[in-house]
């Protein structure tokens, strides 16, 4: 990428649910939003989004889950994931996710986001299993409505959006790939809603997503299926739209924005709002019950008793 201006590290948050609650909280109060009304430089915020950043950083253990940069000429961001082994989204992780899509979102200089990865031969597990096995219940909701509000901000970004797939994107991953407008990918990998295979069922606004993606009938095969694509399955059914050797996704990225920001901004952020407004209006209008849906599914006895025996052959694999 040409120059890099201006970087944003958000660091590891503590673990208690009290915290994140509280995050959220000044999240809302104070509108991390208001990043429009600062300097160009994220490192010149404003003094509420500064003090919450400080807690973050103060707060936080040595590692760097998620890079943020924006590149001044073009104003493509980069969000780097970097949350080893796998990027599993966890809840730390998903909150800073949405806080740096709602920076983003509302910064005047920035146009256009890649997503990417730093692990190598990983985009993103997909929601991380820990967070669904024998939780605690408050956490878990929690969890849940993190992911939606990724999927909200995502999905509905006014920026121009691409997944850049250096890797494999089970589940959640494929999920947050199919939220951006455009998705290169490497060969080789892995992608898809496997759900099923983990004996847990994709809520309707994953299936809603896959099915805007790449229409009913391929998406209702591959949701019963849980199947995971190989990177050219995906290009043939839509699911991506681009392959390129794993060197040339970033690029391909990036030369893709420029396309899209040829387009008049105004007129292709109200075609893109229309198109996905519903999809969207769906997930708020049934939010609390499909947490409530979540919550008793993932806490049924058989389900914990799936998930660990899951886990068990995720490690012996590992080893
Ligand atoms: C109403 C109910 C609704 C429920 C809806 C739920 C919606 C979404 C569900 C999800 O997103 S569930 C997650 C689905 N993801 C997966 O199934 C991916 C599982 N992982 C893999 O297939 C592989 O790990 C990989 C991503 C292809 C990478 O393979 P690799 O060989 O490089 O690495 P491993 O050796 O397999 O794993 C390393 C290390 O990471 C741990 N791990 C892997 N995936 C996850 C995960 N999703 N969450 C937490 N931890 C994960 C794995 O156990 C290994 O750990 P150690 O043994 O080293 O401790």
């Amino acid at each position: 990428m040409g120059q890099v201006q201006s970087r944003l590290t958000i660091s590891p948050t503590p673990t208690k649910l009290a915290w994140m609650m509280h995050l959220r909280m000044l999240t809302t109060m104070h509108g991390l939003c208001e990043v429009r009304q600062c300097s160009k430089r994220w490192k010149n915020l404003c003094p509420q989004t500064k003090n919450l950043q400080k807690c973050q950083m103060s707060s936080a253990g040595s590692s760097e889950m998620l890079q943020v940069t924006v590149d001044d000429k073009s104003g493509i961001a980069t969000m780097t994931m970097c949350r080893p082994p796998v990027n599993s989204l966890n809840l730390e992780f998903l909150t800073q996710i949405n806080i740096a899509l709602e920076k983003l979102e509302n910064s005047k200089d920035c146009s256009g986001l890649i997503i990417t990865s730093k692990i190598p031969k990983i985009f993103c597990a997909g929601l991380d299993i820990m967070e669904m096995y024998q939780p605690n219940v408050d956490r878990l909701q929690e969890f849940w409505r993190t992911l939606q509000e990724m999927y909200i901000r995502l999905y509905g970004s006014q920026l121009i959006t691409a997944a850049a797939i250096n890797g494999a994107s089970p589940a959640g991953g494929c999920l947050m790939a199919m939220s951006c407008d455009y998705r290169v990918m490497a060969p080789g990998y892995k992608i898809g809603l496997n759900e099923t295979q983990l004996g847990i069922v994709a809520p309707f606004w994953f299936q809603d997503l896959i099915i805007n993606t790449m229409g009913f009938r391929q998406s209702e095969m591959a949701l019963q299926l849980g199947t995971l694509f190989t990177s050219e399955e995906a290009l043939n059914l839509g699911m991506v739209d681009k392959i390129v050797p794993q060197e040339q996704v970033m690029e391909t990225a990036i030369q893709e924005i420029h396309k899209w920001k040829k387009i008049p901004g105004f007129a292709r952020q109200i075609t893109k709002s229309a198109l996905r407004k519903p999809s969207i209006d769906k997930l708020h209008s049934k939010r609390e019950e499909d947490i409530a849906n979540f919550r008793d599914f993932i806490t049924k006895d058989s389900i914990q008793k799936t998930l660990g025996m899951y886990i068990e052959s995720l490690k012996k694999k590992a080893k």
